[in-house]
């Protein structure tokens, strides 16, 4: 593919992320320190209040050092109100920056454009969305205070080395904790996570076909496949959610029994004239402080190696995008001129070809249909064409350039695409139409027009305004494929690629489509066809006949249809409308 190797739109995205993240993670980190350095304000607090004021028994002192503390907690807090609204904000940003690049990496791994196959299994908005609730969420923040705790264990060893030992003690029992933890439920998540998934594909799939479902009586076994893989992963999230609740208790325990060891020692110390009732209670407070995040990360656990799976999944996705390049240059409109130069494209994770070396050359204005037997490869040629599919190797031109390399805005101005099995999308009908640009109504109604279906429309419940929810679900599969033809000749259309266009269409819509292609002739629209019928196909300029991935004949529509499918032409031609031409 001529821009492999380029830096991907996707890789772009994620490079600017954690350029621009860096420097605010810093200054998290500054207030961390910050934030950490005042959790010792009680400890010193109860130390003066013990040892100096109960002593001295001086109000003003108490006073004085009451105020100061407060304002030194208010500060505190003031810190951490602003690290978690800004941790918000950069997980709301992060969010709102990988969006767009996610859903078009995702498009670009159906197209074949991200390199490995499977990039972006399960769903990436989900993936995001985890991601950014793990930024706004209590986590992080515990997260960042963990590496303090060493700070608070040398204050601790500072009132008393042997306090610090117990202390050590204790932290290193509960990493110990985290870790186990780790070790019993990571791989349960992940089976988890796969199981669910599986069920929802079933759902998915069966919502999408619940005609045949429902005419069939498929619901029974789809709910059996459903569940089974729902109750595997169930099974493991039981076991792991029973273990990870032991886990949690054990930590909460070594916490407590913490805090009893600590004051116990702290009183044994006092009692032995080593440190003052002060050190004894600060130092209790600042074994909690210590063990406090530990505490909060193995809660937390779970939550984290989750997130991490799913900006895994973000970053494979977005830097598997390398062929996206993310701002191609915009070339002036197209004539409508397609080159294939030896197109041929593998199929996903197999060396069997689908296109085994293409080549093919159509002038502006010109058409060609392509004909030939199921699963020769026609539609999979048509989707080269527009750029749809990236080949493995060769390449797809327009006007000379790159298909591939076209932007986004000229194919929606200049190529039509009419797909086979034609879905709609949500939306008004002059939208759907008019491509989700800003619809100009005289060319909506004109494209209408053009392939027969502005009476159509008109007769919908608001006309044009109708809303086509669910994808233009409540319409007849003719209806569809016309509100779709009219969407691919739109506007100022140079080239339009149409795969079995009148696969759903009656008499009267093939008359339509007959006209539609004469008039695209007259406005000197390049355009391809995928066709069983040798009467539509003989209304173009040439056939190509695609067998086994290759295109084996390409002629004038006499000669190839004299040699290879005559006695069949002959007698659709007869039946055909518009074969009379
Ligand atoms: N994504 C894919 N992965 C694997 N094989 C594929 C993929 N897409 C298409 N194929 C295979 O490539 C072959 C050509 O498919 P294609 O849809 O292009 O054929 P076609 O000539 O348009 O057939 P029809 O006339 O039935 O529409 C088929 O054997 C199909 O199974």
């Amino acid at each position: 593919m001529a821009q492999q190797g380029t830096s991907g739109a996707g890789e772009v995205a994620l490079a600017r992320v954690r350029r621009e993240i860096r420097p605010a993670f810093w200054l998290l980190a500054v207030f961390s320190i910050a934030i950490n350095l005042l959790l010792l304000v009680p400890s010193i607090y109860m130390m003066q209040v013990y040892d100096r004021v109960l002593r001295s028994a001086v109000i003003e002192t108490l006073v004085y050092i009451t105020l100061i503390a407060a304002a030194a907690i208010a500060v505190y807090a003031a810190l951490e109100a602003i690290r978690l609204r800004a941790l918000a904000r950069i997980g709301e940003w992060i969010e709102d920056t990988l969006f767009e690049p996610v859903f078009a990496a995702a498009m670009g791994a159906e197209r074949g454009l991200v390199r490995q196959s499977g990039a972006n299994e399960g769903t990436p908005f989900n993936d995001l969305r985890a991601v950014r609730s793990f930024l706004s969420g209590p986590t992080l923040p515990a997260l960042c205070d963990t590496p303090w705790m060493p700070l608070f264990l040398v204050c601790c060893a500072v009132i008393h080395p042997y306090l610090g030992l117990l202390g050590l003690v204790f932290a290193v029992l509960i990493v110990a904790l985290a870790l186990l933890n780790d070790r019993l439920t990571r791989p349960a998540a992940d089976k988890v996570a796969v199981g669910h998934q599986e069920a929802q594909r079933v759902l998915a799939e069966a919502a999408r076909n619940v005609d045949t479902v429902a005419a069939m009586g498929l619901g029974r076994p789809l709910a059996e496949r459903a569940s089974r893989a729902n109750a595997a992963s169930t099974a493991v999230l039981g076991d792991a959610t029973d273990k990870g609740a032991v886990m949690v208790g054990a930590g909460k325990f070594l916490r407590v029994v913490a805090q009893i060891c600590t004051l116990a020692l702290g009183a044994a110390l006092s009692l032995e004239g080593h440190i003052t009732p002060g050190g004894m209670i600060a130092s209790s407070i600042l074994l909690s402080r210590a063990l406090a995040p530990l505490d909060q990360a193995i809660a937390a656990w779970r939550g984290l190696q989750q997130t991490r799976a799913s900006w895994r999944r973000i970053t494979t996705l977005l830097g598997a995008s390398g062929a996206m390049v993310e701002d191609p240059i915009a070339l002036p409109a197209p004539e409508g001129r397609i080159a294939l130069e030896g197109v041929v494209l593998l199929a996903a994770g197999s060396d069997k070809p689908i296109l085994a070396g293409v080549s093919l050359a159509v002038a502006p204005g010109e058409s060609l249909a392509l004909i030939g037997p199921s699963g020769s490869g026609k539609s999979t040629l048509c989707r080269v064409m527009v750029g749809s599919r990236a080949p493995t190797r060769g390449v797809a031109r327009l006007d000379g350039g790159d298909v591939m390399l076209w932007r986004d805005d000229q194919r929606r101005r200049h190529v039509g695409y009419l797909a086979q099995g034609t879905e709609l999308f949500s939306g008004r009908v002059r939208d759907v139409i008019a491509r989700f640009d800003k619809p100009d109504d005289a060319r909506v109604v004109e494209a209408a027009k053009l392939v027969g279906c502005h009476e159509m429309v008109l007769g919908l419940p608001q006309g044009y305004d109708t809303e086509l929810s669910n994808a233009g679900g409540f319409l007849s599969g003719g209806q569809r494929q016309r509100i779709a033809l009219a969407r691919a000749v739109y506007g100022d259309v140079r080239v339009v690629v149409m795969d079995e266009p009148n696969a759903s269409l009656d008499g009267e819509g093939e008359r339509a489509l007959v006209g539609a292609l004469a008039a695209l002739k007259r406005k000197g629209v390049t355009v391809v066809l995928v066709t069983h019928k040798p009467a539509l196909a003989q209304l173009c300029d040439r056939i190509g006949v695609m067998a086994a991935g290759q295109l084996t004949r390409l002629g004038p529509p006499t000669d190839i249809l004299r040699e290879l499918v005559a006695p069949v032409a002959s007698a659709d031609v007869r039946t055909m409308p518009g074969a009379a031409r």
